[in-house]
C-alpha cells in the first residue's frame, strides 16, 4: 500500500492507515507523488513544501493526481468533496478561517456587518442561552433570524437543546441579539472560536452581555430549579494553560493582559436580587462562584469535592471564556447558572444522583419562564436607565 503523509499543523504523520487529524489537517501530501499539490503550495506564503510547487499544481490539474493516494480528512472533504487545487479564493479564505484558532479583526467586522446590515440594527445587549434556555431568544420581538449555518464564517452548534441560530429584535424597548445555541469547547472548537461571537456582538454595537448557563449545584443550599447569579468564576481550562485571548493580542479588542476582577457587573447582580424578590422568587435566588471544566464528561465525585473546597457553587461547560472575551472589550457583564442538577460530593451507588443531559433539559424548560422573566425585567430596567 502506498505511504503516505498527513500534515497535522505540529509536523506530518507517517501511516499507510488512518489519518492523523490535527486542527489543521486541510493538507495532505502524497510521498509519492510529488505532482500532488497541498494548501500551502495553492495558497502562496509558506507554501514551499519540498516537492510541493506551483508546478505540481499544474501537474495536478492535468489530471497526474492518483486520488488513491490520498487521505481524505472532514476539512480535505469540504466544499462539496473537492480538493484544495480546485477550490476557488474564496471558498479556501472561508476554509482557512474555519481552521484557524483565531479570527482576524477584519473577518468578525465582516461577519458583524453582515448581521446589521441584514438586520437593520445595532443591537446593544447580547445574551447567549444556556442549554434548555433557548426560549430566551423566543421572547424577542419583531425577530430577525440568522441560521449560523448562513452567517459567513460562523461555527455551527452540535448540542442538543442549542438551536443555532442568531436572533436580533427588541426587547422591553431595547434592541438585543440572542444566540440561540453556543460553542463549547467538548464540541472539538478551541475556545477563541467558542467565544468568537462576543467579539461579533462587541462590533454589532453591543454594551451589556448577558449570558445564561445550565449548571450542576454544588453548593449544597442550591436546589435544581434555582438560579445562581454569578458573581465570580475559577477557570479550570485556564489553569490548565488555556484562554480564548492566546495567541497575538489585537488591540482593537482589548489589552494583551486584562484583569479580571470585577468581571460580574455589581449593579446588575444588585438589580437581579431586586427583581428576584419583586417576582416572588428571592428564596431561589443565590449570588456564587461558577467554574468550566471541559467537558463533555460530568464531574467524579473527588472532582465536585475538590471544586467545593476551591469555592465553586456551580459547575458547568461553558461561559467562562465568554466573560473573558467580553471583559477584555470591556463589554459590562451579567451572567446566571439555571441549576438543573445537583451534583453527588459523597459516593453512593444511587443511579438517580448521577447528571445527566436529559434532565439538564427537563428542568431548563421548566424554569424558562422564570429565566425569560428575569432577563426580560433586567432589560427592561437597563434600556429605561439609558432612555
Ligand atoms: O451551554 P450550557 O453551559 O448551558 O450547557 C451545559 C453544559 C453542557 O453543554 C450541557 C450538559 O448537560 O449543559
Ligand atoms: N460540568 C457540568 N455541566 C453541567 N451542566 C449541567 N449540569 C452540569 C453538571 O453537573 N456538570
Amino acid at each position: 500500500m502506498t505511504g503516505y503523509k498527513v500534515a497535522n499543523g505540529n509536523g506530518t504523520t507517517n501511516g499507510t492507515n488512518g489519518s492523523t487529524n490535527g486542527n489543521k489537517s486541510a493538507e495532505y501530501i502524497a510521498q509519492e507523488n510529488p505532482t500532488m499539490c497541498s494548501r500551502d503550495c495553492c495558497s502562496g506564503p509558506g507554501g514551499s513544501r519540498k516537492g510541493n510547487t506551483c508546478t505540481d499544481k499544474k501537474g495536478a490539474k492535468a489530471g497526474s493526481l492518483n486520488t488513491e493516494k490520498i487521505i481524505p480528512t472532514p476539512q480535505s472533504l469540504l466544499g462539496n468533496g473537492k480538493i484544495l487545487c480546485e477550490i476557488t479564493p474564496e471558498e479556501l479564505r472561508a476554509l482557512r478561517v474555519l481552521n484557524e484558532d483565531t479570527y482576524p479583526y477584519e473577518v468578525i467586522e465582516e461577519i458583524a456587518d453582515f448581521i446589521t446590515k441584514g438586520s437593520g440594527m445595532r443591537p446593544k445587549i447580547g445574551i447567549i442561552c444556556g442549554s434548555g434556555l433557548g426560549s430566551l431568544a423566543d421572547i424577542i420581538q419583531d425577530p430577525k433570524i440568522f441560521e449560523y449555518e448562513k452567517i459567513p464564517n460562523f461555527p455551527v452548534s452540535t448540542v442538543e437543546g442549542h438551536a443555532g441560530r442568531l436572533v436580533v429584535g427588541t426587547l422591553e424597548g431595547a434592541t438585543v441579539m440572542a444566540m440561540q445555541g453556543r460553542f463549547h469547547f467538548y464540541e472539538g472548537y478551541p475556545l477563541a472560536k467558542c467565544s468568537m461571537p462576543v467579539r461579533v456582538m462587541k462590533l454589532c454595537g453591543v454594551e451589556y452581555l448577558f449570558a445564561t448557563n445550565a449548571a450542576g449545584g454544588i453548593n449544597p443550599r442550591f436546589a435544581v430549579g434555582d438560579i445562581m447569579l454569578m458573581h465570580d468564576h475559577v477557570n479550570m481550562l485556564g489553569f490548565a494553560g488555556n484562554s480564548p485571548l492566546q495567541g497575538p493580542n489585537d488591540p482593537r479588542f482589548g489589552p494583551r493582559f486584562p484583569a479580571l476582577v470585577n468581571s460580574y457587573n455589581k449593579d446588575l447582580i444588585n438589580k437581579a436580587i431586586e427583581i428576584g424578590k419583586a417576582m416572588g422568587i428571592e428564596s431561589n435566588i443565590h449570588v456564587g462562584v461558577y467554574s468550566c471544566l471541559g467537558g463533555p464528561n460530568y464531574e467524579t465525585i473527588a472532582e465536585l469535592k475538590a471544586l467545593r473546597m476551591m469555592g465553586v457553587d456551580a459547575v458547568g461547560m461553558s461561559t467562562v471564556h465568554e466573560v473573558i472575551t467580553a471583559r477584555h472589550c470591556d463589554m459590562k457583564v451579567f451572567a446566571f447558572s439555571l441549576i438543573t442538577n445537583k451534583c453527588a460530593t459523597e459516593y453512593s451507588d444511587k443511579k438517580d444522583e448521577e447528571a445527566n443531559h436529559d434532565e439538564v433539559m427537563a428542568v431548563a424548560k421548566n424554569r424558562q419562564k422564570a429565566c425569560c422573566e428575569l432577563v426580560a425585567r433586567l432589560i427592561r430596567e437597563i434600556h429605561s436607565a439609558s432612555a
